[in-house]
Formats: C-alpha cells, sequence, structure tokens
C-alpha cells in the first residue's frame, strides 16, 4: 500500500504503567475497520494514541503520509466518540453540535445551517434547542453522530458507542453509521466486543490481543477461520 495513502502506523509501541501494545500496519483511505479483542487488551489505548491522548513511546503516525503523532488532538484529522460523554449534558444540541466546528461553539449562520443538516440527516431535526437529557438514549446516539457529520474529519473512530444500547438500537446505529460512512468516504475505526458488529459494518479487523494490533485482515474469511487469538476470544476453541 503506498505510503502516502490513508492511516500508517509505522512500528507504534504504546505504553500505559506496565501495559505494553505495538502496532504496524497500514489501512487504505475509507476502510471500515472493526478493532476486535479481549477486554483489557488495549484496543482503546490503540484508538486514543491515533486520537491524540497518548503519546507513542516509540514510531510515527502518518495520515495521507503526514506525521500526525505530534499534533494536538484537535488538531488531527480525527473525529471519536466514546461510550459516553460524548455530549455536554448542559448544553443544547445546537451548541454541543457548534462545539464540533469551533472550539468556542462560534458558528454563523452558514455553521448553523450545516448543524440543521447534520441533525436532520440522522433524524433529529427540529431538535436543536433540546439538551441531551431531553432526548432517547438512541437519539443522544444520532446526536453524537450528528457531531462527528459536521466534524466532516476523514478519519472516524468509535470506541463502542452504542455499547449502552440494546441490541435492535444498535444494530440500528451501526446502519446509520455505515451510511454516514459511505456517504463521506471517512475511514473508520470501530471497537467493538460483538464479531457480528464487525460482520455488520467492516470489511476488515483489526485484532489487539498479546500486547500486539494484528494488522487488518478481512473480515469474511477471518470469522470463517479465526486464528488462536480470535478462536479464544470468540469462545469457541
Ligand atoms: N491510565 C492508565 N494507566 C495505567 N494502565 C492503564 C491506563 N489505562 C489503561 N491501562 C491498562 O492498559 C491496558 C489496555 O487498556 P484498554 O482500555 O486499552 O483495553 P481495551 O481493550 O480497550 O479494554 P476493554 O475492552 O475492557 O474496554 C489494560 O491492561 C489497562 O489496565
Amino acid at each position: 500500500m503506498p505510503e502516502q495513502d490513508g492511516l500508517h502506523l509505522k512500528q507504534v509501541e504504546l505504553m500505559q504503567g506496565d501495559f505494553r501494545l505495538s502496532a504496524d500496519f497500514a489501512l487504505g483511505a475509507g476502510a471500515r475497520v472493526a478493532v476486535l479483542g479481549p477486554s483489557g487488551a488495549g484496543k482503546s489505548t490503540l484508538l486514543g494514541a491515533i486520537a491524540g491522548f497518548l503519546d507513542p513511546v516509540a514510531g510515527q503516525i502518518l495520515w495521507d503520509g503526514a506525521r500526525i503523532d505530534r499534533l494536538a488532538p484537535g488538531a488531527r484529522p480525527v473525529a471519536m466518540l466514546f461510550q459516553d460523554g460524548n455530549l455536554f449534558p448542559h448544553l443544547n444540541l445546537m451548541r454541543n453540535l457548534a462545539l464540533g466546528i469551533s472550539p468556542r461553539g462560534r458558528v454563523d449562520a452558514a455553521g448553523r445551517a450545516r448543524i440543521e443538516r447534520a441533525l436532520e440527516r440522522v433524524g433529529l431535526e427540529g431538535m436543536a434547542q433540546r439538551r441531551p437529557a431531553e432526548l432517547s438514549g438512541g437519539q443522544q446516539s444520532r446526536a453524537a453522530l450528528a457531531r462527528v457529520l459536521v466534524q466532516a474529519r476523514p478519519l472516524m473512530l468509535l470506541d463502542e458507542p452504542f455499547a449502552a444500547l440494546g441490541p435492535a438500537l444498535r444494530a440500528e446505529m451501526l446502519a446509520l453509521v455505515a451510511e454516514l460512512q459511505a456517504e463521506t468516504g471517512a475511514t473508520l475505526l470501530m471497537v467493538s466486543h460483538d464479531p457480528k458488529d464487525a460482520e455488520r459494518i467492516a470489511d476488515q479487523i483489526v485484532l489487539v490481543d498479546e500486547g500486539r494490533a494484528a494488522p487488518p485482515a478481512p473480515t469474511a474469511a477471518l470469522l470463517a477461520d479465526p486464528p488462536p487469538g480470535l478462536r479464544r476470544y470468540l469462545g469457541d476453541g
């Protein structure tokens, strides 16, 4: 794969206390990748390093051939969703989404129109004045996705943002993520505990296990014939 295209983790070494994780792989622009692995294996650590919350102790992270591992999180080509805490509870959706456009949340008429469009796109038209507590769990997830949309970054990192939702709602959100990814062409990395999520949304899987984030492998082939690490994790080996 040409080095200038997409995301490249070049001999990256990460450390959190005693924990170590290495990653050395590339992902093409527009790839849809599920990050799977046992609890505590380092999936969040991996995403956090790409987003800029953790400095690698060695190696480089590149986007389209340019190093991003020295940039502040806000300066990276990244929009990230966490398991929770994606929306400020005291701000209405307009203000929450405005913070995705400018650090102080100051937006002009064009910015407000962009926010309205994003809300409409995720099925929340007319709800800009509501605060998160005035929305259902599914609607809050939609609002968080709308915020990712207005950020308009080429790399979307999702760290199990729908884990608290029931299975039907989760499937619905994944379908929406897939649609938004197809429309924006963003590269998607999504942490999941459920291989079915990976099947639904990802064409490739990065398996995180035993101190290493493995290079991406095609989803169908990997799930049809799981390597020992994945077999152990899936609980059928
Ligand atoms: N701030 C920290 N200081 C020290 N160790 C940490 C810190 N944060 C995480 N760790 C350790 O790093 C390892 C990887 O954690 P991480 O959260 O990345 O795993 P994960 O695969 O995302 O887990 P889960 O699926 O349970 O969310 C764990 O052993 C964890 O205890």
